[in-house]
């Protein structure tokens, strides 16, 4: 019996979409079914409202700066739902382009919760439709620990509908979500404290940037606890009071949890129609995406992979083009050398290998470092500072990793982020004629290296 689809794909966030509308272009018969919101994670409370929240945070520095510049810039106000509901506008209208994409390249849309009843067979409420294949793309669900007041915290989708800002808060976790957050409440007027488990935040990331980036921030006038885990939550008198494993009481209006996400597979898969999952409940894929159930694939952020918008993106054009695509790709997605941005304050980009990594693989590495106070800070006598880091192989000269934090480094890192992925060594930096004066001329013109090795 044919199938009255070549593809169904459940969820229409960034893998989904990119997917879907890429295999309707290669000639496929799609349908993508949604059950919240188009575009997903990234566009509704991920990526695009976080960054529209950040660019939101950094005005207060900008009038503070204005001054040394010779402006007077006294008596400004902020208004919370100015920004809020601008955002939800901006964001409302990206729904609808989605929602075009997907209608201009010929997609099905049926809107309700896609369930996978059988290898071929996903229902949307009560309909069941036919796919030669499916792709499950249904994102992660932010995860909260089991602890005494667990209900009384705020999860990272929270921020984006907030009634009031509140004064006092603290944001508990050390990724990526936990450190922009930080940053966007602090830069809006709110005394932020961040409450991590550990010694150090951003685990994974660079050493010397982890450390560089804590003292930016608490010169910046955030609270940063380390070490410390929460055990209890209490509310008394519109007040959160956070009980911490040192027996320390701290009050606070409201607390955010961004201890990480989870793979969303509520009520996903029938019985008997379950693919494989490790043991963090991520989907188990083979290199071609496909899952333990033939002709149940799965991408983005339910599988075991990077959790970022542009690998589900890249995902979803894979596997299209495997699927339905004239040129087959002839060999598996490459994850090496993944740019990644954290949209903290000071911004976070680093591309390739930390110290760590370089030296755990090369053995004897050379480490060119440079902090640095940016121009555009100079004339007044705020301590707003740079560091760049390159990590060369010291036998092939090879530029292996590539680390910033401070201003623009998302956007100086993605430049950079080519020509590490195309093999760059030290000498080609140093053969680049710099852009001067910019930050960024610092990557091609560090010649005092360190030589590092392992043990
Ligand atoms: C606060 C925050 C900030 C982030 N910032 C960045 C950033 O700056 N840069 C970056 O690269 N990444 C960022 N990310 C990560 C990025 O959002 C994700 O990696 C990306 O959205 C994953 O895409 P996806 O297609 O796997 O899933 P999603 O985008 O989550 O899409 C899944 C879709 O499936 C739908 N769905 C789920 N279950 C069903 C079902 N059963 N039936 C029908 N529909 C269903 C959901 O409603 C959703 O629309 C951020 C994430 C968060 C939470
Ligand atoms: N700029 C970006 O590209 C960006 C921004 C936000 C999110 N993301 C993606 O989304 C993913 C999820 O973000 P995230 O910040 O929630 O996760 P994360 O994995 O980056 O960080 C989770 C943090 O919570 C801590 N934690 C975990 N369990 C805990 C517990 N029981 N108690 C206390 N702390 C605990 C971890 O130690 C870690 O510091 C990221 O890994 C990233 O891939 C990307």
């Amino acid at each position: 019996m044919t199938s009255e689809f070549d593809l169904v794909v459940i969820g229409a966030g960034s893998g989904g979409v990119r997917a879907a509308r890429m295999a309707a272009s290669h000639g496929a018969k799609v349908a993508i079914v949604e059950e919240r919101f188009f575009g997903g994670t990234c566009v509704n409370v991920g990526c695009v409202p976080k960054k529209l929240f950040s660019y939101g945070a950094h005005f207060p520095d900008e009038f503070a700066l204005a001054e040394d510049y010779g402006y007077s810039v006294s008596g400004w106000e902020f208004d919370w739902h100015t920004l809020r509901n601008n955002k939800t506008r901006e964001i409302e209208r990206l729904n609808g382009i989605y929602r075009r994409i997907l209608e201009q390249a010929g997609v099905t849309i049926l809107e309700g919760h896609g369930r996978v009843e059988a290898p071929g067979k996903v229902s949307v409420g009560d309909k069941i439709i036919s796919a030669s294949n499916i792709l499950v793309a249904v994102g992660g669900k932010p995860f909260v620990p089991e602890f005494p007041g667990n209900e009384l915290v705020r999860i990272s989708d929270d921020l984006f509908y907030l009634e009031q800002l509140p004064k006092r808060v603290a944001v508990v976790g050390g990724g990526y979500i936990a450190t922009e957050f930080v940053g966007i409440l602090q830069g809006l007027g709110c005394q932020v404290t961040q409450i991590y488990r550990g010694e150090l935040f951003l685990r994974g990331f660079d050493e010397d940037i982890r450390s560089f980036v804590a003292e930016q921030m608490a010169e910046h006038g955030s609270t940063l606890r380390f070490n410390t885990d929460v055990v209890r939550i209490e509310e008394g008198a519109g007040v959160k009071q956070l009980i911490t494993d040192s027996g320390e009481q701290l009050e606070f209006d409201e607390v955010f949890y961004a201890t990480g996400r989870v793979p969303l597979l509520d009520n996903l898969f029938a019985e008997g129609a379950t693919p494989e999952l490790n043991a963090g409940g991520a989907i188990v894929v083979d290199e071609r995406y496909e899952t333990s159930i033939k002709g149940v694939f799965a991408l983005g952020d339910v599988i075991d992979r990077l959790q970022l918008t542009p690998v589900a993106l890249a995902e979803g054009m894979w596997l299209a083009a495997y699927l339905f695509g004239k040129d087959k790709p002839c060999s598996p997605l490459n994850y090496r050398n993944v740019a990644t941005a954290v949209f903290s304050h000071p911004n976070i980009g680093t591309v390739g290998m930390t110290q760590e990594e370089a030296l755990a693989t090369t053995g004897s590495i050379r480490v060119y470092k440079s902090s640095f106070r940016p121009m555009r800070y100079t004339l007044g006598d705020r301590q707003v500072r740079t560091l760049i880091k390159l990590i060369v192989d010291d036998e092939s000269d090879r530029v292996l990793g590539l680390h910033m934090a401070g201003e623009d480094a998302a956007e100086v890192t993605q430049g950079f982020a080519v020509a590490i992925k195309m093999g760059a060594t030290k000498a080609d930096f140093d053969a680049t004629v710099g852009i001067h004066p910019t930050a960024a001329e610092e990557l091609v013109t560090m010649r005092q290296g360190e030589l590092v090795t392992a043990g």
